[in-house]
């Protein structure tokens, strides 16, 4: 008997974790978005912002209040203001840039993807532990509300056994060089990375990919389809595109019931339950309406990270960096399956 009602999700009350005090490495795109949810949302608070581009520390400072704007990387690892660093450069530096953070004895939030390969991302948990401070991928839609109520439907058994996951996600982003680039873009590792977070917070592990695709004119990843395999006999299906805009969403099905995650399925959107059997009508729906839209929910993961911290973790029980590694290293296999080699591999 399926419920009526899908549970509430059990959310951390941001004023009751410890006000760690955040560097910023890289004010780009991503870490406006970034400082701008945590100063709204959460007790956290950034005091330090690093940039090797002349002008630009002070430029993303002056206007959010940031006491310190660096000129180097090294400096703001090593002040002695900052308890944690957000690693918010593009993907081919994240493994320098978290290596460098933790050598200096610092807490460390990475841009996803943890790094463009397994064995760089592999060697940032290695140090991570060796220095045993905390390391955690970037993985917000982890830590939104959306993902809390997902867990408690997945113990309670509530789809039954699940045989298949479905993810979508596509945008055209031809325009944007970082995309493009040969040294680290691709729409795997860009998007495709939610979506195999997505496969592995429901299936766990996959015991084999094959993956069909197309590349763009520099040779990075830009269209693909992969399926998944796991032990337990289901299969997931990732479509990733940086070539158009698709529906962006997502479905887990079981002999229960099937979950449809609301588009966009990688930010606090809504969940609707369905019987198994083909009937149009929804049994169930929950909708986020927590006040926090869209990439605003980038806030929740320092939220749960100080959380960490304060139980006295250095891995997120929520997404572990052996998960973070093993999603690297199936994106790693579909890439070199269809040709998607980077510089250097
Ligand atoms: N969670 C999410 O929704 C999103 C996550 N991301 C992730 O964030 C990361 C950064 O993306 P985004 O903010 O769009 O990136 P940007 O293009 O804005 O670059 C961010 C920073 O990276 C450094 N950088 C960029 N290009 C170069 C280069 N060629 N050489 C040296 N340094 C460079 C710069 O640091 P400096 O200022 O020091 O020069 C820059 O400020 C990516 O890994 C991406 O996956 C991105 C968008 C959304
Ligand atoms: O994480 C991400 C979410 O979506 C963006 C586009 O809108 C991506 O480019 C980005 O890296």
């Amino acid at each position: 008997m399926l419920p009526s009602s899908l549970p509430a999700p059990r959310l951390i009350d941001p004023a009751s974790v410890t006000p760690l005090r955040w560097g910023i490495i890289g004010p780009g795109g991503i870490a406006e978005t970034f400082a701008d949810s945590v100063h709204k949302h959460t007790t956290q608070r950034i005091v330090a912002v690093a940039s090797q581009t002349p002008g630009k520390a002070e430029a993303f400072a002056t206007p959010r209040g940031i006491p310190h704007a660096l000129t180097s990387y090294d400096a703001l690892v090593n002040h002695p203001e900052v308890d944690v660093v957000y690693v918010a450069t593009t993907h081919q530096f994240h493994k320098a840039h978290a290596l460098l953070a933790i050598a200096a004895g610092k807490h460390v939030l990475v841009e996803k993807p943890l790094a463009t390969n397994p064995t760089d991302a592999q060697e940032i948990v290695d140090a991570a532990k060796a220095a045993g401070v905390l390391a955690m991928e970037a993985m917000w839609t982890r830590y939104i509300p959306q993902s809390e109520v997902m867990r408690q439907i997945f113990a309670d058994g509530i789809l039954g056994d699940i045989s298949f996951v479905f993810s979508d996600f596509g945008q055209d982003l031809r325009h944007v060089p970082r995309l493009m680039d040969p040294a680290a873009g691709g729409g795997l590792l860009d998007l495709g990375i939610y979506n195999f977070a997505f496969s592995s917070f429901v299936l766990g592990n996959a015991t084999s990919i094959n993956t069909v695709g197309s590349l763009t004119s520099t040779g990075v990843d830009e269209t693909t389809t992969s399926v998944l395999s796991y032990d337990s006999g289901a299969q997931a299906v990732a479509t990733v595109t940086m070539a158009a805009f698709t529906p962006t969403a997502a479905s887990v099905s079981g002999s229960a019931g099937r979950l449809n995650i609301h588009e966009p399925f990688f930010t606090p959107s809504g969940l609707t339950l369905f019987a198994s059997e083909f009937n149009p009508t929804p049994v169930a729906t929950w909708r986020d309406e927590s006040g926090v839209p869209a990439h605003e929910g980038l806030s929740y993961q320092a939220t749960a990270l100080s959380s960490f911290l304060d139980q006295g973790l250095t891995d997120s029980p929520l997404r572990p960096l052996a998960e973070a590694v093993s999603d690297n290293a199936l994106i790693y296999q579909a890439r070199h399956q269809i040709g998607a080699v980077l510089t250097g591999e």
